[in-house]
């Protein structure tokens, strides 16, 4: 593995917002810029200035952030799309183009030897104007390695900065992901960026997949939003570069949680309570074993401290409850009286719960308690 820096580089506004139905209006991309920047991320992909003149006008109003973030723009690789970009004060753009042969095909209908062309000429363009270039390898999943091979080096050779490795249906599992991207990342003199889409439940292991192989910049958007299942969650991707890599990606993470928020509120794409590292009750206990095993000591059934993500801990009584987490939940109610049978009360619980099919209400717990 790369002991270089792990950039995030997060696409919230661009593949986030092309989650269909999504509208991020301007002040609340406004909004999501300026916390993914505090945060710490390296790069926005902050939108499609080819999408027409109220894209333009957010844009500039990003660029005239002056974030420490660099902002990126996405465009096909085509002159007119650059220049909508230049007209922005944009100095980073991710040139796309489609790689794989289903898509030079049947989408562009065109050929490799034309996708060659439009890169190097695109490509020529971009850098005529000095900006940073990202070559966004669209579909790379399904593309021909010797294809994608002959792309990087033409990439390199035209002073790209980077080449990102799409995987564009989410169709790969980290292990063929590894494999490819290592394969890129050995032949080529520039950066290697993985982009990794939800299709398959992979979307965050095929990242890691893809930082593990040497890739030095990794796609992210909050929540996981994006087309169709989405794309690796920032969240996700942070927490796992931690804690399963050992890399620190430089992300202050305190503010996950609340970034979450926003981004659902925003999005209208509300975040599942048991979504991996923000949800709400990622970090409720019920069971008794592990209720008892969180109280005694929290890194027994907790992978990190959810305050650490500006969440909490919650213990749950319900049917699965024990004698300790239930002993703490009277506590936390004040509730807690010498003559309470826990045992038997645990009975009820259980009883109660059954009837409910559900865990119990803090209302409920005292009505019990108060029967005595
Ligand atoms: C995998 C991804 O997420 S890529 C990002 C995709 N994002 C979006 O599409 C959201 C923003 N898109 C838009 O606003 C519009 O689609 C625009 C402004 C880019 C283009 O709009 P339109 O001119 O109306 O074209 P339309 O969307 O119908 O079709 C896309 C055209 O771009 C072409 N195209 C697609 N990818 C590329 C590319 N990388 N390079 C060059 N041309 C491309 C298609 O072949 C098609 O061309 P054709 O009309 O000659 O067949
Ligand atoms: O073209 C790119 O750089 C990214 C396109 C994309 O979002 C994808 O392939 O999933």
């Amino acid at each position: 593995m790369s002991s270089k820096k792990i950039h995030i580089a997060d696409t919230t506004l661009r593949d986030g917002e092309q989650t269909a139905g999504v509208v991020f209006s301007p002040s609340e991309k406004i909004a999501i810029a300026t916390m993914l920047d505090r945060i710490g991320v390296s790069e926005l992909e902050c939108g499609i200035p080819a999408m027409g003149k109220d894209e333009q006008r957010t844009i500039k109003k990003l660029v005239d952030l002056n974030l420490n973030a660099r902002l990126l723009s996405w465009n096909r690789a085509l002159i007119p799309d650059i220049q909508a970009s230049l007209n922005c004060g944009i100095r980073a753009v991710d040139l796309s183009i489609s790689v794989s042969d289903i898509h030079i095909r049947h989408k562009l209908r065109s050929s490799r030897a034309q996708v060659k062309e439009q890169l190097k000429t695109a490509l020529d363009f971009a850098k005529q104007h000095q900006l940073y270039v990202c070559v966004g390898a669209e579909d790379a999943g399904r593309a021909d390695m010797e294809f994608l091979l002959e792309l990087v080096a033409i990439a390199a050779n035209l002073g790209a900065d980077r080449f990102r490795f799409c995987d564009t249906l989410g169709l790969l599992d980290p292990f063929t992901t590894y494999d490819k991207v290592s394969t890129l990342v050995r032949h080529s003199s520039i950066d290697l960026e993985v982009h990794t889409h939800n299709d398959l439940g992979m979307a965050t292991a095929n990242a890691i997949a893809g930082v593990r192989a040497g890739a030095t910049y990794v796609s992210t958007t909050v929540n996981g939003i994006g087309e169709r299942a989405g794309n690796a969650a920032l969240e996700e991707v942070v927490m796992a570069l931690k804690l399963a890599c050992e890399i620190d990606p430089e992300i202050t993470i305190t503010d996950l949680a609340q970034l979450s928020r926003y981004v659902a509120t925003a999005s209208g794409r509300p975040v599942p309570p048991w979504k991996a590292v923000v949800g709400e009750k990622v970090f409720s206990h019920e069971s008794g074993l592990h209720a008892d095993g969180v109280l005694k000591h929290p890194s027994t059934y907790e992978g990190f401290d959810p305050a650490e993500v500006g969440l909490k801990r919650h213990i749950i009584v319900g049917k699965h409850s024990g004698r300790s987490g239930l002993k703490q939940r009277l506590q936390e109610l004040q509730l807690e009286q010498p003559q309470i049978d826990l045992n038997k009360l645990l009975q009820r619980v259980r009883s109660l719960a059954g009837r409910r099919k559900r865990a119990l209400l803090d209302q409920e717990l005292i009505e019990l308690c108060r029967a005595g």
